[in-house]
């Protein structure tokens, strides 16, 4: 039984000048204990579908069709507000990609729990802190770190800090949208570790973490999913994506991270001659058949022409390729 039940879901930016499709289709499933990297080049809408999923849905992004279910409560059938105050903090938590600002600059970390669990859940000031300073100890943070303002921390522990206080409540599942993108590779390392804590410990059940960087999210996560254009693209675990990939998007994006494992290198040798060349396209006219046709090396016909839907090829392994669609 999936944690997070996910269909045909689109989610699209109302503008003037047409509707972005950044989540065009998606069809996924979250299970109790994995840790779920979702990786893409920008612009491939993974911050979109992080939004949508922590039901983060204002103007001009727009829920246009499917279905959300989180921990067995159907958050698609109830109005956003409401379905936000049902899950928000205790069945799904984000940490935001911009989550250098997520903190209010003016306040206390303290100060800005409180604010937050009051306003989120009713809970009184005291009770806030009291849990925050438990979380911080259960999580070796240092605690006067609570009675700083964000200036005054690091951009490490400022998002130490941020996944400490996503967590206050235990959710069912974390997202944390490029955690450690903007970070050292030491205290890339040292986020990375304080994620995994949070799972290891059994603060959430399981974690959406989403980077463009492969490389980065092979670290932690068990399950890959390969976004493209607004569309899952691939799906299957982190080490049969990393050493198997099987949509040219992925072995494109495999081999640009020029792992020095041979292996891995021989792989995906087939696309050494290649380079992902050019850009996503609009997603506001995405191409008709395959959206990554325009860029594939290997496009054929039906591709230009025919969209194709996720094809289990081996048990846990789907791709939405028509090069594997057996003639
Ligand atoms: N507020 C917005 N209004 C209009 N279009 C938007 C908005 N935010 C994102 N988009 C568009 O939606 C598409 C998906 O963007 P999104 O940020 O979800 O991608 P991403 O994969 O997370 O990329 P990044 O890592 O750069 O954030 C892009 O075409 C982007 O330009």
């Amino acid at each position: 039984m999936a944690l997070l039940d996910v269909e045909r879901l689109r989610a699209y930016y109302m503008l003037r000048r047409g509707s972005v499709k950044a989540v065009d289709g998606i069809d996924m499933q979250i299970y109790e204990r994995e840790i779920v990297g979702i990786v893409g080049e920008s612009g491939c809408g993974k911050t979109t579908l992080a939004r949508v999923l922590a039901l983060d849905i204002t103007p001009p992004l727009k829920l246009v069709d499917g279905r959300i279910v989180i921990d067995d409560i159907d958050v698609t059938q109830i109005p956003i507000p409401e379905a936000r105050k049902r899950v928000s903090g205790t069945k799904v938590a984000i940490i935001p990609q911009a989550a250098m600002n997520a903190l209010v600059p003016t306040l206390r970390v303290r100060d800005f729990i409180a604010d937050v669990l009051k306003e989120k859940r009713g809970i009184e000031k005291k009770e806030a802190i009291e849990l925050a300073k438990k979380r911080f100890e259960e999580l070796n943070l240092p605690i006067r770190a609570l009675d700083l303002y964000p200036f005054e921390l690091s951009g490490g522990m400022r998002q130490r800090a941020l996944i400490a206080l996503a967590t206050l409540l235990n959710p069912s599942i974390l997202i944390a949208d490029e955690p450690t993108s903007a970070l050292d590779v030491s205290t890339q390392k040292t986020v990375l570790a304080t994620l995994y804590e949070v799972y290891s410990k059994g603060f959430v059940k399981s974690i959406i973490f989403i980077s463009h960087d492969i490389a980065t999210v092979r670290q932690i996560a068990t399950r890959i999913i390969v976004m493209y254009a607004g569309k899952i693209v691939e799906v299957g675990p982190t080490d049969e994506i990393i050493e198997k990939p099987l949509h040219p998007y992925t072995k494109l994006l495999m081999y640009s991270i020029l792992t020095p494992e041979i292996q891995i290198r021989k792989r995906v040798d087939e696309v050494k001659h290649y380079r992902l060349v050019g850009e996503p396209p609009s997603l506001i006219n995405p191409p008709q058949g395959c959206r990554f046709h325009p860029r594939c090396p290997f496009a054929m016909d039906i591709c230009r022409k025919e969209e194709l839907t996720m094809i289990e090829v081996e048990p846990r392994r789907y791709v939405s390729c028509w090069l594997y669609v057996k003639k």
